[in-house]
Parts: structure tokens; C-alpha cells; sequence
């Protein structure tokens, strides 16, 4: 799933009968959180211990500091390497299954875990019994002590596949002939680029859009099995994936990259010096400019990418003409960013607004941004949306109104269950937005709340996301630019009329944000992610720390249709 998205709603607080904040606060090494006398009264203030440092901090504070911060890297940097306890990544926990836990059990006592592998290009027959978190098909060896992920291939299919790389109890393979199909599943006529197959972009277009839906309600639901390490009974049924309105040209993304031409490397650093580059302006060079092929770092050359929007399409060929002419001022490969951006807002119109909204599918008027610094212009439900082309912003506009409506439609429903009617709560609740990005998740919902704090790390984000806030005339929302956790030392939100939204990048959070969290203690939290992987690790870490939280809700939402 390394390019789609699986927001899940996982923790809401049951009723608390005392809050850990208090307890905590003035303990913590941050000490940061203290509850509003009166909440309503009370808007997000400067941390004391923040603007209290003394002038006089001499050069062993400075150093103190300086050690302080190396070791929360440290800590952060270990928790992100884990994606579990174990420290497992998601391939074990297939070969384990496929094998049988015994069997490798056993291949590990004996030190067999690299002996059966095969000889590089070998070809060998396999029957394909399922399929990875990244689309590949997993079959065994004959001996059945060994495991070869072939992508492009579906359960129940007879292939011959040849081998590119051994790894632990496990090997790469390619795909060389299907000899027998999975007729049921199998459906090449629904295979929308010619390009499937030998691309590594997209996994699943031979499939129906329901059997990639299932596939990734699977992905989940093994996400949490392995990765939470929770109790099964902690961890609801997860929902059906919600679809994306758009299963092709939803992307307004696109990243192709190239490498330097061999004769332009050559000339750069090899004995023929500069004299070759002087004569490569007036040169030309034809080499690929895509994405890598199907298990490796070759680049293939990429007219078109039917997942990215018609407007990214049409620039596509112009961009890659661009690069090839300037090829000479390129010191090494790149990568081209093709950004889709609403023209303006006012040249949609209104019925199309409307349609926009409800993920109908229309083309809104666009153009396309390549440089990271410009503005690109978004808008999901009547809220409007700048943002730097370098930056941070979904990639999927045709689904942005679903998955706004099912945060909203959670958070709502929390708080009735807390008995008190969603108009009268919001008068007197707030949410925090942290790894808030340009304050998609706070300004849409800020209307749900008296006031609205988003924390980013990128200062750039920010600076849009105050601009956003303008731009829509919403004056109840503050952002602050800095790590997600820093955010509970600036608000002074009683804990229990809160509500957290996560919205981090694929490894997940930072232990300390989670420590700080829990110690915040929130009515409700809303964990959206693009690496589902890492959100059941943090979701475990969570429920471990604040047992008293349950998981109402967890659904995958396809962001990246065709794709792992
Ligand atoms: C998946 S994006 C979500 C952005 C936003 N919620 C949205 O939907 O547009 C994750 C964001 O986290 C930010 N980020 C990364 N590390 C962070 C950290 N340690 N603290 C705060 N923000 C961080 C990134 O810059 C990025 O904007």
C-alpha cells in the first residue's frame, strides 16, 4: 500500500472519571498540559518553560540542550526503525503464514534462513497462492521452506517466474508466462495503460475495482493483526474501503524522474572533461524519463500515466521535451514535479462546485505547476486551498469529500454519545491538527469548534495554512510551525471537549507525541495515515499507555486506486 492512504478512526475515550493530565503534567518532562479553569475562556497560550528561558543560559545549558535534542532524535529514530516491537516488516508475517510459524521456527534454529535460495535468473514454475501488502503475488518452493513474490500475478495462477534477488527466507522474481490464468479474477480487458506490467506504478489494473477495494480492507486488516499487537477483541471489524470517486486520472500528482545520460556522466567526470559538455548543449540525447520498471531502479521512458489527471497528461510530453533540451545544465538526474492546480476558484462554477463536492467526477478547469515554490490552488468542499508545489497536499482531490464527510461524520457521532446535541458541543470543544500540513483537516472541520490549532513541521505549510485561514474567512484557527508534539506545551484545551486528528507522514509518530498525547488525554482522536502499517504499531503503543481509550471505527480509504 506505499502509495495509498488508510485513515481510520480509531480511538474515542470512553467517559472518564478523572483525567491523566493533571496527574501527569507537572510531572512530565515537558510538564506542559494544565487543564482551563475555564475553557471557554482559554485560547491556546505560550508555553511558560518556552519563553521563560533565562538570558543568562550559559554554555553548558546550551550544551545541555544540544544533548537533550540528540538523544529525542535518537529515541525518535528507534521507534521509527521498528514498525513493531520485533521490529517485523510485513513479509515475515507472510512467510510465517504461508510456511507455517513450525517450519520457520525450525529454518531459523537450524540457520537455514538464506540456504534455500535460488541461483540469480533462474526460472522456476510456482503456483500463486496470495498476495502481499505490496500487490505481488507469494508462492512456495517445492520443498516449501522458501517464499518467491512475483508481481503482476494473481492467487490460484500457474506461472513461470524468473528470479532477480535473494533475501532472507525469501526471493524476488519477475514474471514470465501465465500458464494457467485465475479466470475469475483475472480481467486484462480492464487494464487501462499500456504500460501495466512493466511499470512499477501500479499493481492492480487487471483487477475489478471491488476485488482491489477487498484487497485493501485485507491489507488492513492485517495491519492491525500483526502491527498492534493488541487484543483481536480491541480491534473492530474493519469497514469496507471507501472507494475513490475516480479510479483513473485522480492523481494531480506526478514525480517522473531520469537519469543523467551515460555520455553527459562521462563527461563530467571522466577523462574527457568539460570538452564533452560544451559540445552537449548543441547535442541531443534520447533517454528515459518515467518511472522505475517493475523491481528495479531502471527508469522507463512514460508518455502518458492514466492515473495522473488529463491536465497532468497533456503537460507531461512539454515537461519531458523541456528536460531533454536542457539536459546539459543538469549535473545529475532529477526528478520533474508536475503539480494539477485549479485555475482559480471562480472559474468553477457553481453547479460544478456542487458536483465537485459530491465526487461526481467532473473536471474542474486546472493547470499544471512545476515549480516546487508556486502556489497550487485546492478545494474541498466550499473550503479553498493555497499551497506550495513542494509541498504537502493529498493527491487525490475526487475523494477528499468522502473522507472529510467520514471524520465528520465520527466526530459528530462521538459526541452524541456523549448526549449533548453536536451544535450546542461545538460552542465549547476544539481540536488539535497535528502534522497539519496546509490545515486541510482544521479548516474544513472548524466550524465543528470553537477554535482550531494545527501543528507542521514544514514552516512553509504554515505559513499557507494562516493564509488559508483568511482566504476562507476563518478566524477561530491557529497554526504553529514546529514537531507535532511541540503543540502540547501551546494549548491550554480542557481534554475533555477535545479532539485530536494524527495526520502524519508513512512512519508514523514520534513516541514522544504519543506520550504527550496520552497525557492530554482527549475525548476523541482521529488517526489518518497514508502507511497503515505504522498506524497499528501507534495505535497499539496508544491503547497499551491509555488502555481506558476504545477503537470505534477503522476503514480504509482508497486514495490511489490501481495501486498497492
Ligand atoms: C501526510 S501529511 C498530512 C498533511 C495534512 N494533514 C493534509 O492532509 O494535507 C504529513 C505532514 O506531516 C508533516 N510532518 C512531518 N514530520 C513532522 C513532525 N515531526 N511534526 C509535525 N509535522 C510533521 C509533513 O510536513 C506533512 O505536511
Amino acid at each position: 500500500m506505499s502509495a495509498s492512504s488508510s485513515p481510520s478512526l480509531p480511538p474515542a475515550k470512553r467517559a472518564r472519571s478523572k483525567s491523566p493530565v493533571h496527574e501527569e503534567a507537572d510531572a512530565g518532562p515537558a510538564g506542559l498540559v494544565s487543564q482551563a479553569g475555564d475553557a471557554a475562556a482559554a485560547g491556546p497560550s505560550t508555553n511558560a518553560n518556552g519563553s521563560a528561558r533565562a538570558k543568562d543560559d550559559g554554555g553548558a545549558d546550551k550544551q545541555h540542550r544540544k544533548e537533550e535534542a540528540r538523544r529525542a532524535r535518537n529515541k525518535r529514530k528507534d521507534y521509527q526503525r521498528t514498525l513493531s516491537k520485533s521490529g517485523r516488516e510485513p513479509i515475515e508475517f507472510d512467510i510465517e503464514e504461508l510456511l507455517g510459524r513450525r517450519k520457520v521456527t525450525d529454518i531459523l534454529s537450524e540457520g537455514r534462513e538464506f540456504e534455500s535460495k535460488f541461483p540469480r535468473d533462474q526460472e522456476v514454475e510456482l503456483v500463486i497462492e496470495r498476495l502481499n501488502s505490496h500487490g505481488d503475488g507469494l508462492a512456495k518452493n517445492v520443498d516449501g521452506d522458501w517464499v518467491i513474490a512475483v508481481p503482476n500475478t494473481l492467487p490460484g495462477e500457474r506461472v513461470v517466474a524468473q528470479v532477480t534477488s535473494n533475501e532472507r527466507m525469501w526471493s524476488r522474481a519477475k514474471l514470465v508466462k501465465i500458464i494457467e490464468g485465475n479466470s475469475e479474477k483475472r480481467r486484462d480487458d480492464l487494464v487501462g495503460c499500456k504500460y501495466f506490467g512493466s511499470c512499477g506504478g501500479c499493481q492492480y489494473q487487471m483487477l475489478t475495482y471491488e476485488e482491489q477495494l477487498r484487497i485493501k480492507q485485507g491489507v488492513v486488516e492485517r495491519a492491525f493483526k500483526h502491527y498492534s499487537e493488541l487484543d483481536p477483541s480491541l480491534v473492530p471489524e474493519v469497514l469496507p474501503t471507501m472507494p475513490s470517486p475516480k479510479q483513473y486520472n485522480y492523481r494531480t500528482k506526478l514525480t517522473p524522474h531520469f537519469n543523467l545520460p551515460f555520455e553527459l556522466r562521462r563527461g563530467r567526470h571522466g577523462r574527457h572533461g568539460d570538452g564533452v559538455n560544451a559540445k552537449a548543449a548543441d547535442q541531443k540525447f534520447d533517454f528515459p524519463i518515467g518511472f522505475d520498471s517493475i523491481g528495479t531502479k531502471r527508469v522507463m521512458d512514460i508518455e502518458e500515466c492514466p492515473i495522473a489527471t488529463v491536465t497532468i497528461n497533456r503537460a507531461l510530453p512539454v515537461e519531458k521535451q523541456r528536460v531533454k533540451d536542457t539536459i546539459h545544465t543538469y549535473k545529475n538526474g532529477a526528478t520533474i514535479l508536475l503539480r494539477d492546480s485549479l485555475k482559480s476558484y471562480e472559474s468553477v462554477a457553481e453547479d460544478t462546485l456542487v458536483q465537485l463536492d459530491a465526487g461526481e467526477g467532473i473536471e474542474p478547469d486546472t493547470e499544471v505547476v512545476t515549480n516546487h515554490k508556486a502556489t497550487v490552488k485546492e478545494r474541498v468542499w466550499k473550503t479553498k486551498f493555497e499551497s506550495p508545489a513542494g509541498t504537502f497536499f493529498q493527491n487525490n482531490r475526487s475523494i477528499l469529500p468522502s473522507l472529510l464527510d467520514y471524520v465528520r461524520e465520527q466526530i459528530v457521532a462521538s459526541r452524541s454519545r456523549n448526549g449533548e446535541p453536536a451544535e450546542a458541543v461545538a460552542a465549547h470543544s476544539y481540536l488539535v491538527d497535528a502534522y497539519c500540513g496546509s490545515g486541510l483537516f482544521s479548516l474544513c472541520l472548524a466550524s465543528l469548534f470553537k477554535e482550531v490549532s494545527g501543528v507542521e513541521i514544514s514552516s512553509e505549510s504554515i505559513k499557507y495554512a494562516k493564509k488559508n485561514a483568511d482566504l476562507n474567512g476563518i478566524a477561530n484557527a491557529k497554526f504553529l510551525a514546529g514537531n507535532a508534539e511541540d503543540i502540547f506545551g501551546r494549548i491550554d484545551y480542557p481534554p475533555e471537549r477535545t479532539t485530536v486528528i494524527i495526520d502524519p507522514p508513512r512512519r508514523g509518530c514520534d513516541e514522544a507525541f504519543i506520550e504527550q498525547l496520552v497525557k492530554l488525554g482527549p475525548s476523541d482522536i482521529v488517526y489518518v495515515s497514508c502507511n497503515v502499517h505504522t498506524q497499528a504499531r501507534d495505535v497499539g503503543q496508544l491503547l497499551r499507555k491509555a488502555p481506558e481509550y476504545e477503537i470505534l471505527s477503522v476503514r480504509g480509504a482508497d486514495l490511489f486506486p490501481q495501486t498497492q
